[in-house]
Order: C-alpha cells, then sequence, then structure tokens
C-alpha cells in the first residue's frame, strides 16, 4: 500500500478529480428479476475500488452495464465522460471476465489470448505489427508468463488463467480495468503477482475496480470499496466498508460473526 495515498471521501466529493466510471439510479431487470435497482457510483481514477456483495447481489451485471451488455431500464453509465459503447469502441476499459464465462477449450494459446488486447488498434485484417507485438510482450513479462505463451489457454492453472488475461488489459493498455473475481480459483503465486500489478496501475493513474469475494484481500489491494446489494449501500474507504456493521447489510450476516476482518 502507498502511503502517498489520500483517504477516499465517503461523503463530500469536492477536490476530488472527475470519476472515471460514473454509474447513476442504474436499474437493470433479467424478466421477473431485479439485478441492480437504483445503483449509483462514483469510481475515481488512481485507486483500486473493490465491489463487494454476496452472490446475485449484481457485480457481475454491473460490469455487463459498464462494458455496455445489457440495457438498463433507467439511468446512466458514463466512462470517462463517454457512454459505454463509445467507450468500448474506444478500447478505454479492459476487462478480466469470471473463469465461468471463458471457453478454455478454445484452440488459442496464451499469447493470442494477450494479443486480443491490441485488436482495438489493429485494422480489420487484425495484421499485428511490431509495437503490437512488443505491447503483447511486455504484458507477458509483467504477469510472469512469458515460458507458457505458446501454451493453449485451456493447459493453464487458474491462477496462470487469470494472469493471462490481465495480461490481456496490459496490453490493451486501457486507463480503465474492470477485474470479475480475479482471485477466485487462484494460488498464493498468482494472487500476489496480480495484487501487486493492480497496485502499480493504481499508482500510475489507471483507475481499477475489481468484484470479490475474498474480503481478507481487499485491505492489502484496495483503497476503497463499495458494498452492493442491487444498489450501493456504502462507497468510501475500504477499512471503514469492512467494518462488521456495513458487511452485515451487504452480506445479511450477524456482525459478530464478521469481527477481525477490518
Ligand atoms: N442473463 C440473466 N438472465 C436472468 N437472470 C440473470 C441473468 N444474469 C444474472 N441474472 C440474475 O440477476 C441477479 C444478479 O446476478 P449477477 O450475476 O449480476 O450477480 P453477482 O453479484 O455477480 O453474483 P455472483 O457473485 O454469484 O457472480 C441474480 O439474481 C441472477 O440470478
Amino acid at each position: 500500500m502507498s502511503a502517498a495515498r489520500p483517504a477516499a471521501s465517503a461523503g463530500s466529493d469536492a477536490g476530488a478529480p472527475e470519476p472515471a466510471i460514473r454509474i447513476d439510479d442504474l436499474v437493470v431487470r433479467y424478466g421477473e428479476v431485479t439485478a441492480l435497482d437504483g445503483a449509483t457510483l462514483a469510481v475515481r481514477p488512481g485507486r483500486v475500488t473493490g465491489l463487494i456483495g454476496m452472490n446475485g447481489s449484481g457485480k457481475s451485471t454491473l460490469f455487463t452495464a459498464i462494458m455496455g451488455g445489457v440495457r438498463p431500464e433507467r439511468g446512466d453509465v458514463r466512462i470517462a465522460g463517454r457512454s459505454p459503447a463509445e467507450a468500448r469502441s474506444r478500447g478505454l476499459v479492459g476487462y478480466v471476465p469470471q473463469s465461468e464465462a471463458v471457453d478454455w477449450a478454445f484452440p488459442v494459446s496464451v499469447r493470442d489470448v494477450v494479443m486480443m488486447g491490441r485488436y482495438g488498434r489493429m485494422g480489420p485484417m487484425r495484421r499485428a505489427r511490431a509495437a503490437d507485438r512488443e505491447a503483447v510482450d511486455a504484458a507477458l513479462a509483467r504477469v510472469e508468463l512469458e515460458d507458457l505463451a505458446d501454451r493453449q489457454i485451456g493447459r493453464l492453472s487458474g491462477g496462470q488463467r487469470k494472469r493471462a488475461f490481465v495480461a490481456r488489459g496490459l496490453a490493451q493498455g486501457a486507463g480503465i480495468l474492470l477485474l470479475d473475481e480475479p482471485f477466485a480459483g487462484v494460488d498464493k503465486r498468482s494472487e500476489a503477482t496480480i495484487v501487486r500489478l493492480l497496485r502499480e496501475l493504481a499508482d500510475a493513474g489507471s483507475t481499477v475496480l475489481v468484484s470479490t469475494h475474498d474480503l481478507h484481500a481487499l485491505p492489502a489491494l484496495a483503497d476503497d470499496a463499495a458494498l452492493l446489494l442491487r444498489r450501493i449501500l456504502f462507497h468510501g474507504d475500504v477499512r471503514e466498508a469492512l467494518a462488521p456493521e456495513r458487511l452485515s447489510l451487504a452480506f445479511g450476516l450477524d456482525p459478530d460473526a464478521l469481527e477481525g476482518l477490518a
């Protein structure tokens, strides 16, 4: 953790930088199911923000909305002042999906996956130039996967797979990175590599939004945290978010069971 990080402001945003992601009163329904019910969140640049919520609380839906993959019934999403579709076409947002959302049998190598981060910069023929290959090599080195670059993506461990997708986001060069459950099924080495990288990215000015169930990993990773239960219940300093009485709101648990997390 960097000692220079300013404290999060849970209340007034006076003097704070413009949010990189602004979500206003978002309502998303899948038929009868209301996944988001008036979610409002302003994610600040240069910080790692944890998105915390129980299964079904709407975390993936919020990410999908940021990526422009669902049509909200109400509300608005702005990424660096642009619509999700525009932000997507400009490659402003990198996305590391949940492992369940990936077809691991697909016949592509680790290098191919990382190169996908460069597609937005290539023409329709997707011909890689020297700059693309250099960016891919640099990203592979940052996640320590150079030696496995030519292996089929499904023949990696859970942690290595995650690192490959983080490398795709790095190669893309997006200033905003979304990670959906990056620590699920991940070994300690991969977790440490991902945490270090995300901290470096945020300290260099990027915006990092990470959904996780792993509350114990959060204080070392995140500056801020947002508690989600179809709407944002709290957004502010990570340690304040992990206070038992706040977590109990988001998880519907007895505060005594949550002592010692913050
Ligand atoms: N495509 C879909 N069709 C119908 N319902 C959906 C769909 N996607 C999500 N839902 C429902 O919307 C709600 C929010 O789901 P979402 O996946 O956003 O939650 P989550 O917080 O990411 O959950 P998890 O932690 O289990 O990944 C849940 O009730 C879920 O069953």
